[in-house]
């Protein structure tokens, strides 16, 4: 196979694709129905819609790991029916998916070569064709360096270079943004002009209407399985795309009067939290949260937001204390931590957040079984849990067949919002939040939006950690950054621009 990274400069531009009549059931949902897309060869394909409106099944469905029940694919005028990625790839088409797939203790030569070394082995060749490509697209990538060295925009470069590696000239990119500070998505962007300049196509998945107007040459909208349109990038507005979506105006994330009060209710002091290898996760970390207030925390992904969150939350063993309303809490487990009235919306929540091949209604009394209305005696009320699932369901609008599906069969957005529900309920006094809208449309981002303003309102404390920084900004009463692992700053997000904290986030560089 030839790499089609070296396809020519000034050749024949190739790689277009031809949906028709694409079908694919599941129990209960059609996920895609009669989807017709014609995919420019050598443009930047926006692919927009609500939660569970069939996304990335399409895309699944375009890189050969779901099979559709109707329907043909064509690429280039011709024909072509997957069973696995590796025909996908064999045609051209490549995905990057939105979590990394990279072993952090090999090098990027390694990430990229293992698995593809009939290619170029795995030594000298290999090296030379990854700094080809890293120069060609202005990748800046060193094939030698540990990828645990690398920042977030680096890791997707590899992520990038890796399908490039294997011959793509199609490339799928689900939700590349979700991660990245603004001037990683001014990388990003730059990179994905090139490779359109040398003839790539490119196809992507976005709920960030600012972005997808910024690049995309076409965009098409999907609404409960279907295309319900085409918008021009050069004419349409956010509250066009918006509407076409989700059939309903652009939200912002307006910041509301204070209801900050001096009471309290969470302080961390002198936390620090060492790993195996004796390196600082979180080093000195003081901090403070009030009654009525939302603390925003800002940080590129990996600088130890994640860990912030789990020592709070009792699942790390850090030094230094926790406070929670005055009540020590440095040596409670998580139960005694979620029973003391702290919700979590957790940041992997695959891993943390969900069971996925348990039905919605135990999924609601996970982490929560000790609590109303989950508890009778001691034992589980099922009737109660369920008629709680079916109430969080309607007031988040889950979109589901029922609550005795299975979260695994819930779109992204969708098992996002269920976590926010639950998290929600059963009257918490803090609520912690790592990413809450990751993923969802702006719809269920509005209702979410609103969610945590009532939550303030009510006297809550909440710890926003986001790597939307709008939403920071519109949400918080303070912002404070987070840099390896440290409080480096402190922002009033009333005069703070997403650029600033961008600039903070990186430690003044422009990228990470
Ligand atoms: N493996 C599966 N089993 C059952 N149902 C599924 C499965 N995968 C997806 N679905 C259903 O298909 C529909 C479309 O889901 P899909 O994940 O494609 O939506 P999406 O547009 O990507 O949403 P999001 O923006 O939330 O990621 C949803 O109703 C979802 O519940």
């Amino acid at each position: 196979m030839t790499s089609l990274a070296t396809a020519p400069e000034h050749g024949p531009v190739t790689g277009g694709i031809d949906v028709r009549g694409i079908t694919k059931r599941f129990p209960g949902v059609v996920a895609n129905k009669d989807v017709d897309i014609t995919i420019r060869p050598g443009t930047v394909h926006a692919l927009i819609g609500e939660n569970g409106a069939g996304k990335s099944t399409l895309m699944k469905i375009l890189y050969g790991v779901q099979k559709p029940d109707e329907g043909t694919i064509a690429v280039d005028g011709t024909t072509v029916s997957f069973s696995s990625p590796t025909d996908a790839i064999k045609v051209g088409i490549g995905m990057v998916f939105q979590h990394f797939m990279l072993a952090d203790n090999l090098t990027v030569l390694e990430n990229v070569a293992l698995g593809a070394e009939k290619l170029f082995g795995i030594g000298d060749a290999a090296r030379a064709e990854i700094v080809r490509i890293s120069d060609a697209y202005g990748f800046g990538l060193d094939p030698d360096e540990l990828v645990e060295h690398l920042g977030v925009g680096q890791r997707q470069r590899v992520e990038i270079l890796k399908v490039l590696y294997r011959g793509a000239r199609i490339i799928i990119l689900d939700e590349p943004t979700a991660v990245l500070v603004p001037q990683e998505v001014d990388a990003l962007f730059d990179n994905l002009r090139e490779l359109r300049a040398s003839g790539h196509t490119i196809l992507f998945i976005s709920h960030k209407l600012d972005e997808i107007l910024d690049i995309a040459d076409d965009i098409t909208v999907m609404r409960r399985g279907t295309t319900v349109g085409e918008a021009d990038p050069k004419t349409a507005t956010k509250r066009q795309l918006a509407e076409l979506m989700v059939g309903s105006e652009l939200p912002s994330p307006e910041t509301e009067e204070s209801t900050v009060t001096d009471v309290v209710l969470l302080d961390l002091d002198h936390v620090n939290l060492v790993d195996a290898r004796g390196r600082h996760l979180l080093r000195d970390i003081d901090l403070t949260i009030h009654k009525g207030e939302v603390l925003g925390i800002a940080g590129v992904e990996g600088n130890g937001q994640a860990e912030l969150v789990e020592t709070i939350m009792g699942m790390r063993k850090g030094t230094g204390t926790i406070t929670l309303a005055d009540r020590p809490m440095t040596d409670w487990g998580t139960r005694a931590r979620r029973e003391a009235g702290i919700g979590f919306i957790p940041e992997d929540r695959h891993r943390h957040g969900l069971l996925l091949d348990a039905p919605l209604w135990e999924n609601r009394v996970l982490g929560h079984q000790t609590r109303r209305p989950a508890d009778k005696h001691g034992l589980i009320d099922r009737a109660a849990s369920k008629a709680d699932t079916q109430r969080i369901v309607e007031d988040y609008d889950v979109r589901t067949p029922s609550i005795n599906t299975h979260a695994r069969a819930l779109s992204g957005g969708n098992q996002q919002k269920l976590i926010v529900g639950r998290e929600m309920s059963g009257d918490p006094v803090l609520l912690i939040a790592a990413h809450p809208t990751r993923g969802v449309d702006v719809g269920a981002q509005a209702d979410i939006w609103d969610h945590i303003k009532r939550a303030r309102r009510l006297g809550l404390g909440v710890l926003l950690i986001s790597a939307d920084l709008d939403e920071l900004i519109g949400l918080s009463d303070r912002i404070q950054v987070i840099l390896r692992g440290e409080i480096v700053g402190e922002f009033d997000p009333q005069d703070v621009t997403p650029q600033d904290l961008g600039s903070a986030m990186t430690g003044g560089k422009d990228t990470a």
